[in-house]
This record gives C-alpha cells, structure tokens and sequence, in this order.
C-alpha cells in the first residue's frame, strides 16, 4: 500500500488521494444548525487550490458545508470520505444505524455516494446500540451493495477490533482512520503495523500536533533544520514523513497560505535515515493523545 505520486491504492483496486482535508475538529459544530461561511470559504478555497480529499462525519454537523461548498465543483475530482458515529459510553447519538445515517447525510452533502465511509469507532454494545460491532459491519457492507458508498473502512480501531470485523466481514475495510503523529506512533498497540500487513490504509489524524505544542522539544530543532533544506515549513516536513510512513494525513487549516501549503508535499522527499531520526526524537517525547482518552490513555 505505497504512496504512487499523490495516491495511495487501495486493497479494492481503487485509489484514495494522499492528502486529506478534514471538516471536523476546528469547525466541529454538531447540534449547531447555523451554516458556517468560514468553513464553506476554507473548503471552496481548498479544493480550488489542490485538494481532492474532503474528510468529514455525521458527528461533525458540518455535512451541509461541504454540500455547499462542492457544489460549485466537479464532484467526480473530489473524494470524499465521511463516517458514522454510533453511541458510546454515555453518549446517545441520532441515527441508530450507518444505513439510516448515511442515507440522511448525502441529503445534506447533497451527493448520491461517498467515496469512503467509515465506522467512527469500534465501540458497539448490544446495550447502547442494540447490536455488536459484527453487526454494525454487516450495514456498512449493506451500504456497498445499495451503493451509497464506494469503500468501507474504519476508525480507532484495535488489533483486537479489527481481527472481529474481519472474522465474518464479506467486504473488507480498507481504511482504519487512527490518531497518528510523531508523539503518538501507534494509537492502541502495533495498530499501524498490523493494518499494513493487513492491507488496510492508515489515515493519521492530528498529525501536525507535534508543531501545535506551546513547549518545544528536540524534535523542533530537527524539524527547522529539514524545513531550511528542503524550502519548506516544519509542518510539512511533518506531513511528508506521515506520507513516507504509508500512511495518508488528514490536515485542515483555516489560513490561506497554510491550506496550499498543506498540500503542497510531492516535491521533496526525505531520506530513510531522516524519516527514522524523527521516529526516534518523536518516540523519546511523552506520548500525546488528544481523543478517545477515556478509552486509550492505558496505551500511554
Ligand atoms: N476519526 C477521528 O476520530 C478524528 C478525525 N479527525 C479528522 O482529522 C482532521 C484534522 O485533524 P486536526 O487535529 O485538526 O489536524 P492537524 O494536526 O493537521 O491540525 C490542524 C490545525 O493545526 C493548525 N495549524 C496548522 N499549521 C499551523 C501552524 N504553522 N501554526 C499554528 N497552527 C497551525 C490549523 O489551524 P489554522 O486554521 O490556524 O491553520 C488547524 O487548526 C479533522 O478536521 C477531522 O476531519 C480529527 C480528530 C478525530
Ligand atoms: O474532529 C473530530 N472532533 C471530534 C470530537 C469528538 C469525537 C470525534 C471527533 C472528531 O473526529
């Protein structure tokens, strides 16, 4: 599953542009009906200036943006990846299925099929959600075969969760979407490894978090110094050793000049020793996680 130019091919044969641009975390507003004109204004300004990729969720509330925002462009140069958040813990969700869910997303993303959906996360419970994640897998194929998506995948899922899913999974995930930077190299233990041998693309979320960070460390000073050879910003530098990990960054900006930026990461590469020597200085940092704590903080 090697990054070929701007792609990454995927185990069903189709391709997955390399670089992501996310509708959630900075413009997360689920329960907030008011249409957000920065986000439509980002992500049209995105999309004309190199991105193909548009990372979203029912979680985000953010769909009707991204509706509004593609609408003026070809949607067949767009792929879009989109997922369903089913109750966990405590919390109670809208759509008691990613069937149901989907179907009343693409109204608002105003499309007919998603090119990649996602399972948001593995915690299914017949308590809180009326089935078991074998099942939540089961309408994600049905999804497949009623074509409102393309490819089926996953998010922050385990070893463990992953090894259930393909137990009895008729169409494989081809995705697992994880929380991934040079501080947190495996989200739940040998995630990125088993999901490589596996076939199974890992997109990294927060990826510039190393950067983000008000203290510096180590790992900064090695990042200006790549970022002064190559022309480039410390950020991506980041995002290229993301993409020469296999693995597919799923960034978001809301400035101009870092969105071309972000993109901008096919005209330099660094060298193995380099992409290890960032390994090495971001596995030496005390791991930073910033989601799904509740559930993976043990992993620290
Ligand atoms: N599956 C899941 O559970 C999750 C998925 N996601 C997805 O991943 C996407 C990206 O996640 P996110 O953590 O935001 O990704 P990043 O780690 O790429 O961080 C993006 C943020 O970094 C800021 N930024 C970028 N460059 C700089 C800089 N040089 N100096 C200061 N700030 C900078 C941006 O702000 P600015 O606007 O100022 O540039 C933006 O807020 C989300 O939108 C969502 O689509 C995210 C979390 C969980
Ligand atoms: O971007 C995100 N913001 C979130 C907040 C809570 C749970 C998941 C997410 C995302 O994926």
């Amino acid at each position: 599953m090697s990054l070929q130019g701007n792609v990454f091919k995927l185990a069903n044969g189709t391709t997955i542009p390399a670089v992501a641009y996310g509708a959630g975390t900075k413009w997360f507003k689920f329960g907030n009906p008011e249409i957000s004109e920065p986000l439509i204004q980002s992500l049209k300004f995105a999309v004309n200036n190199g991105f193909t990729h548009v990372d979203g969720a029912m979680i985000y509330g953010t769909d009707r943006e991204v509706g509004a925002a593609l609408s003026t462009v070809d949607k067949s140069k767009i792929f879009h990846t989109n997922k369903y958040m089913g109750n966990f813990g405590t919390n109670k969700l809208p759509y008691e299925n990613p069937l149901v869910s989907l179907r009343s997303q693409l109204k608002d993303l105003k499309m007919d099929q998603v090119d990649l959906y996602l399972l948001h996360h593995p915690f299914f419970t017949k308590e809180n959600n009326g089935y078991e994640l074998k099942d939540a897998w089961k309408f994600m194929e049905q999804i497949v075969d009623e074509g409102l998506a393309k490819s089926i995948g996953l998010s922050n899922f385990s070893v463990e969760d992953i090894k259930t899913v393909l137990e009895s999974a008729r169409i494989k995930p081809v995705v697992n979407q994880i929380e991934f930077n040079a501080y947190l190299q495996n989200q739940t233990p040998g995630i990125v490894k088993f999901c490589q041998d596996n076939d199974i693309l890992v997109s990294a979320y927060c990826p510039l978090a190393p950067i983000l960070l008000e203290e510096r460390g180590e790992l900064n000073d090695y990042l200006d110094k790549l970022a002064e050879k190559n022309s480039k910003t410390p950020g991506q530098v980041l995002l290229r050793w993301v993409l020469q990990r296999g693995v597919l960054p799923v960034t978001t900006s809301s400035n101009e000049e870092r969105i071309v930026q972000l993109n901008n990461l096919f005209d330099f590469e660094l060298t193995a020793e380099e992409v290890q020597q960032i390994n090495d200085l971001g596995n030496k940092h005390t791991t930073l996680r910033k989601y799904w704590n509740e559930e993976y903080d043990q992993y620290n």
